[in-house]
């Protein structure tokens, strides 16, 4: 009998069902004890970060600055090559593949570059590659110190730090004043990398008991040459003192000065100079058309006020020598409505009004934006057209900063310098300085004269009256302080047409010229004298005078309450501007004003005209009352063809000026956030 398929037997076939559920139970038995061994071999990120680091520091040695063209070709950490690479930086530029091997390599470097050419990207890369090799956590505490001579400068930097390094974990901080002490100084231990002004880390260094830099690894300088201008020296000198002796620093500076070296020389240690544009025919980049024009100083607000109205879809940055220029300025510009947005940035401004001021501007196609030099050196505004210096550089490294905000990495710009008769001096020193300034003529039949125009707006507003005789004593006091009196003579100002040029019917008292007219003889032969014998010392521009005074008072106020900052005075300086006008009209501004300029070694200015000062004379106006939306064309005859551009068929609709009402007003208080 044959056996069926349900038969019990020996030659039964097993139940699939439970032969499948034992082979699974062994597979995955199996799966397990080999996930379990992988797991075991499994090597910690950390571990595996190792490695890598040393196979990097292995390549190090091996870097060829001929064969750099990009990023990439340097041995980076993903992190940062992702970082670059998402921010769209992929060829290096020529102090970028000159200095960062260097830095990666440990040397201490001395870096310089014209401006704009990326020296920002050439400290930050070797920054976040130097914590990453020590694999720096946020409890390591600080490890990079970044100093920038200004508030702006600090946070462009922090902002393309966050950038670049945001695939890193290191916790990022920026310290530059104008807010809570204590604030700061609890956060401020949690920060790997900080940057920061050097007044306020000093001041950190001096009153926070818990900041210490013991652990640092790295310091930057960044515009060290705008550091030392800005009177930093013996802040630096003490920072410095302060800092490990063992660690890596580098230096940037887009001028090389002697101050720079010597800097150089107390904070470096043997260090490489790389100075990429040493053998250049130019100190300027190339896509830079330079251009001056000469003109009397009652012409010049409305050559200003002409060239805005012909330059209504341009971005252009307006340098004046003074806050108080600025500020009357940009309101009475406001109220001329010449079509384009106008915006101000001076340092009598709260830090974050500047910031959004800066903001702004970046983000607007079209702007004006007025300025003193605490914009000239180092910020990044991306395609700025033009670079209008109204009033005359301090020197010609400062021109070329203030002319350095346009025409930046490898993009096309045209800076204009108006210059008096008397300043024409300044062109040898640019030429010089290989700046390649050529002359180009205003055309008097297409300059609008806004004289009359600001006359009857001053006529009815108080307010901007004061503000336009602020103006003219900070003009005058400007040239007056000036260092450099083969360009700067306070004597040959035509004091009563400037004046009316800014609107007002009499010329206002300067009490520094009252009183030199008092003690002509004297005053006059020293001053001849010291035109011989005196060296030549960097000078300070008026803007650099009064932040050189908010320091000083903020130093005073600091001594005078025993080392202690009491809320009142956080409160009273937040609130600065509020009391701006009451500050201004301080009796003892003048003294301190002689002050600074016996401190700089300022010697007394000839004398100006006296009969001339006093008698205020009405100089023939030709107003045109013409439609603010007419053209304007060929306001500028010139060597070249149209200057200035002037295209105004696409102009004719007038964008209204858009200026903000409280632009000056320091309307808020709040703190940078401390980001980490
Ligand atoms: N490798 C790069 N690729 C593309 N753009 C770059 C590169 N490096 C820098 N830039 C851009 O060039 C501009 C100028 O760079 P940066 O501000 O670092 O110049 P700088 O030399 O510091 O100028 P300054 O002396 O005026 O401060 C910036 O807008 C920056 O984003």
């Amino acid at each position: 009998m044959g056996k069926t398929a349900n038969s019990p037997g020996s030659g039964a076939r097993p139940d699939p069902v439970r032969s499948f559920n034992r082979w699974k139970k062994k597979h995955s038995h199996r799966q397990n004890k080999k996930k379990q061994l992988r797991k075991q071999l499994k090597k910690p990120e950390w571990q595996v970060e190792r490695e890598s680091i040393s196979r990097l520091m292995q390549n190090y040695e091996k870097i060829n600055v001929n064969e750099i063209t990009r990023f990439s070709d340097f041995p980076l950490s993903k992190k940062t090559l992702k970082g670059l690479q998402e921010a769209q930086y992929r060829l290096v530029t020529e102090i970028q593949k000159q200095t960062i091997g260097l830095a990666l390599q440990g040397k201490d470097v001395l870096g310089a570059a014209k401006t704009g050419s990326g020296k920002t990207l050439a400290f930050l890369v070797p920054v976040l590659e130097a914590l990453y090799r020590l694999q720096w956590t946020s409890t390591d505490g600080l490890g990079v110190l970044i100093i920038s001579p200004t508030r702006e400068l600090a946070y462009q930097t922090f902002e393309v730090l966050r950038k670049v390094g945001k695939n890193h974990d290191f916790s990022a901080g920026l310290i530059i004043g104008g807010k809570d002490l204590k604030h700061e100084a609890e956060r401020i231990n949690n920060i790997n990398i900080l940057v920061c002004t050097p007044g306020r880390l000093l001041q950190h260094m001096d009153e926070t008991v818990s900041f210490h830099a013991t652990d640092l690894q790295m310091l930057v300088l960044d515009e060290a040459d705008r550091i030392l201008d800005m009177g930093f020296a013996d802040t630096m000198n003490a920072v410095i003192e302060n800092l490990p002796k063992k660690r890596q620093t580098l230096l940037f500076s887009a001028t090389q000065t002697k101050s720079v070296k010597d800097l150089a020389r107390l904070s470096l240690k043997n260090p490489e100079y790389v100075w990429v544009h040493e053998k250049a025919k130019y100190s300027t980049p190339a896509t830079l058309e330079q251009n001056y024009i000469v003109c009397e100083l009652q012409q010049k607000i409305s050559v200003l006020y002409s060239f805005l109205r012909s330059h209504l879809k341009k971005k252009s940055i307006v340098f004046f020598s003074s806050c108080k220029e600025v500020q009357y300025l940009y309101r009475v510009f406001c109220r001329l409505r010449p079509g384009v947005s106008i915006l101000a940035l001076h340092g009598r401004q709260q830090q974050m009004r500047r910031m959004e001021v800066y903001n702004e501007f970046v983000r607007k196609r079209a702007a004006v934006l007025f300025a003193t030099d605490i914009a000239a050196r180092g910020l990044d505004f991306p395609a700025v057209n033009w670079v209008l210096q109204f009033d005359c550089p301090e020197d010609a490294n400062t021109y070329i900063h203030r002319a350095g905000r346009t025409a930046r990495y490898k993009e096309d710009g045209e800076a204009l310098l108006i210059l008096l008769p008397s300043e024409k001096a300044m062109v040898q020193q640019l030429l010089q300085k290989k700046v390649p300034v050529k002359e180009i003529k205003i055309n008097p039949e297409k300059l609008i004269d806004v004289q009359k125009k600001l006359e009857s707006i001053l006529a009815q507003d108080q307010d901007l009256k004061e503000r336009a005789q602020r103006c003219f004593v900070s003009y005058v006091r400007s040239v007056y302080l000036m260092k450099d009196k083969e360009v700067f003579d306070v004597s040959k100002l035509p004091i009563p047409e400037y004046a009316l040029s800014l609107g007002l019917a009499v010329a206002p008292r300067v009490r520094f010229l009252q009183k030199m007219q008092k003690q002509p003889t004297k005053e006059l032969v020293r001053s001849q004298a010291d035109k011989v014998i005196e060296p030549r010392a960097p000078s300070l521009t008026n803007d650099e005078v009064e932040e050189f005074r908010a320091y000083f008072n903020e130093k005073m106020s600091i001594l005078q309450k025993g080392g202690k900052r009491l809320e009142g005075t956080e409160h009273r300086q937040d609130n600065d501007t509020g009391n701006e006008e009451q500050e201004e009209e301080e009796d003892d501004e003048e003294e301190m004003e002689e002050k600074l300029a016996k401190a700089k070694g300022s010697q007394a200015p000839s004398l100006p005209n006296t009969s001339e000062a006093q008698k205020i004379k009405e100089v023939p106006t030709q107003f045109l009352d013409r439609d603010e939306e007419e053209e304007d064309a060929d306001f500028l005859k010139v060597k070249r063809h149209n200057v200035f551009g002037l295209d105004l068929k696409d102009e004719k609709t007038l964008q209204p000026t858009q200026c903000e009402d409280n632009q000056d007003e320091d309307l808020y208080n709040d703190p940078l956030p401390l980001d980490e």
